[in-house]
């Protein structure tokens, strides 16, 4: 029933919601986002329930900061046993290669399955005008593709882009490396905030590995209908 490759994004801020809306989704989702709105809020408490209950984590924290600050805190966040841990490729090569290692040292430390890590790239939030507005040298396409090929050089499991640059990404860094793409948005759903989207199939059918889908799912009137009808189009089920 459920497809892996969905990651449905838990933004909500207890605890309660969170149980609430994986008690509605049933078997039809089996990966859930963890993102800084529901950690914050509630903590590790968010991601031990979901383990418990069987389900594969994305925590999506996207650390930014000094190589000795992101080292610590990673190996802090890979005790929580989490699937797939986000940073910042912006953050720059000497700060991916550290997190790339420390990740690798604390769970070789406890005896635990090896979280994967992503690098974010360009939010897919942004577009060309808001990258070249904070002082963007490159097209965003260009930049995303730059980052991606640092990100696997620096020891990086995978890249968090638009489905846009998945294409790319993957002619780059091969079909082992993951690409995880928000900014997705199924036809029946509204875009929001994002810039750089298109629909579960196309991004499926470019490359991605993992798409990650939050207020299409999480904010339908009935969420397990959404849900089942994006499974649908994306095995092939129109
Ligand atoms: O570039 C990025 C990086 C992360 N996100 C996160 O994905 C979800 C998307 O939610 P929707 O409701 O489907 O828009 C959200 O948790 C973001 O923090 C992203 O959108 N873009």
């Amino acid at each position: 029933m459920a497809d892996d490759r969905i990651i449905t994004a838990l933004d909500v801020h207890s605890v309660e919601e969170m149980k609430t809306l994986v008690e509605i989704l049933g078997d039809s989702i089996s990966f859930y986002k963890v993102g800084m709105e529901l950690f914050y809020s509630a903590g590790p408490e968010a991601v031990q329930y979901l383990k418990y209950e069987g389900k594969k984590v994305f925590l999506d924290l996207k650390l930014h900061d000094i190589p000795n600050t992101v080292d610590q805190s990673i190996r802090a966040l890979t005790r929580l046993g989490a699937d797939l841990m986000t940073l910042h490729g912006t953050g720059g090569r000497t700060m991916m290669e550290t997190a790339a290692a420390a990740v690798r040292d604390e769970a070789a430390r406890l005896s635990i399955p090896r979280p994967r890590l992503l690098a974010v790239t360009i939010l897919t939030s942004m577009d060309d005008a808001g990258w070249q507005e904070i002082g963007g040298k490159y097209a965003v396409a260009e930049t995303v593709a730059h980052l991606a090929k640092l990100a696997k050089e620096a020891g990086i499991d995978g890249t968090v882009s638009s489905p846009y640059e998945a294409g790319e990404i993957r002619r780059l860094n091969g079909e082992e490396f993951l690409i995880v793409t928000p900014g997705i948005r199924p036809v029946f759903a509204a875009a929001n905030d994002q810039k750089r989207f298109t629909t579960p199939a196309q991004a499926l059918q470019d490359g991605a590995s993992y798409l990650v889908i939050g207020r299409p799912i999480t904010q339908a009137a009935k969420p397990r209908e959404a849900a089942e009808k994006i499974l649908k189009e994306i095995q092939g089920g129109y």
